[in-house]
């Protein structure tokens, strides 16, 4: 048996209401076309309202989960998500080190949509030193980055600052999300590459209340591109075109930040 086909993880936090963490990851990625495994780090009693309950998993379970993984999968990406507090960041830093499970994408997940936390306050340093160093990329939405870095972001120089602060502290490739940058406009991000190459990748912002789940699906399609072997820009340009179309071509489903609509195509013959 080959055990060849391109097989990804997430590592990450479930969301009972369908929209964001693990769920959002495995949609992404079987639209993707990849096998998506999964570690669960903590379970979230979740809709799109927000975050009703959250409930890590024993760290026993966290090794027992990447332990079956490696003993049988042939993982050549994967992603973190939500990761609750330091002890369980320390966890998936250990495993992580344990295991190849290839280039490794961090979302460095800290408050939901609704404002409910989902990484406690002394983990982010923690994320900063142990967790950020391993990753092929980086993920920060501009909240996530001022706390990684310790600036003020509101401008687009700002973000190139912050991109390169990261950098600096280990992450080979960075890309800062712009879906909070306060335009009417646009939703711009930018990449900052291992090599020193540069780009913004620039889009109309869509005004709509379902955006729950962008920055797991973008990760999730980027880590999910890796696995097939496209380079970093590749994945990067492809992962914001996912997103943008799950955004701009949505669905209705809940009260409040609906979900995204990960049926939607990057172009037509998808
Ligand atoms: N209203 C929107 N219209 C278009 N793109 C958006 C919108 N909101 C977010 N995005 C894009 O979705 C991705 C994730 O967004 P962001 O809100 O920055 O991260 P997070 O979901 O981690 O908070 C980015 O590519 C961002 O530019
Ligand atoms: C389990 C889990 N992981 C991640 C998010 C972040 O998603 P968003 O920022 O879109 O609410 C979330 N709400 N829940």
């Amino acid at each position: 048996m080959t055990n060849d086909f391109p097989q990804t993880l997430t590592i990450a936090g479930t969301d009972s209401g369908g929209g964001a963490g693990i769920a959002a990851d495995l949609k992404t990625m079987q639209m993707r076309h990849v096998f998506a495994t999964m570690v669960v780090v903590a379970v979230t009693a979740q809709n799109t309202l927000g975050v009703q309950d959250a409930f890590p998993m024993p760290t026993k379970m966290i090794d027992e989960q990447f332990a079956s993984l490696a003993a049988d999968l042939n993982i050549r990406a994967c992603k973190t998500g939500m990761l609750a507090d330091a002890e369980h960041v320390k966890a998936i830093v250990r495993n992580l080190k344990k295991y190849d499970f290839g280039p490794l994408t961090v979302d460095p997940v800290m408050i939901a949509k609704g404002g409910a936390p989902l990484l406690s306050e002394d983990a982010i340093s923690v994320v900063r030193d142990e967790l950020v160093p391993l990753a092929d990329l980086v993920t920060p939405n501009l909240p996530e980055a001022e706390k990684l870095t310790g600036m003020t972001i509101t401008t687009e120089d700002e973000m190139v600052t912050a991109g390169k602060k990261l950098q600096a502290l280990g992450a080979k490739n960075v890309l800062v999300k712009g879906g909070h940058f306060n335009s009417a406009d646009e939703a711009n991000d930018f990449a900052l590459l291992a090599d020193g190459k540069s780009f913004w990748m620039t889009a109309p912002r869509v005004d709509t209340h379902n955006t729950h789940g962008t920055g797991d699906t973008i990760s999730a399609c980027i880590t999910a591109e890796r696995a097939k072997g496209h380079t970093m820009e590749e994945a990067i340009r492809t992962g914001k075109a996912y997103v943008e179309a799950t955004i701009r071509d949505g669905i209705n489903v809940g009260h409040g930040h609906g979900p995204l609509n990960h049926w939607a195509k990057i172009k037509e013959d998808d």
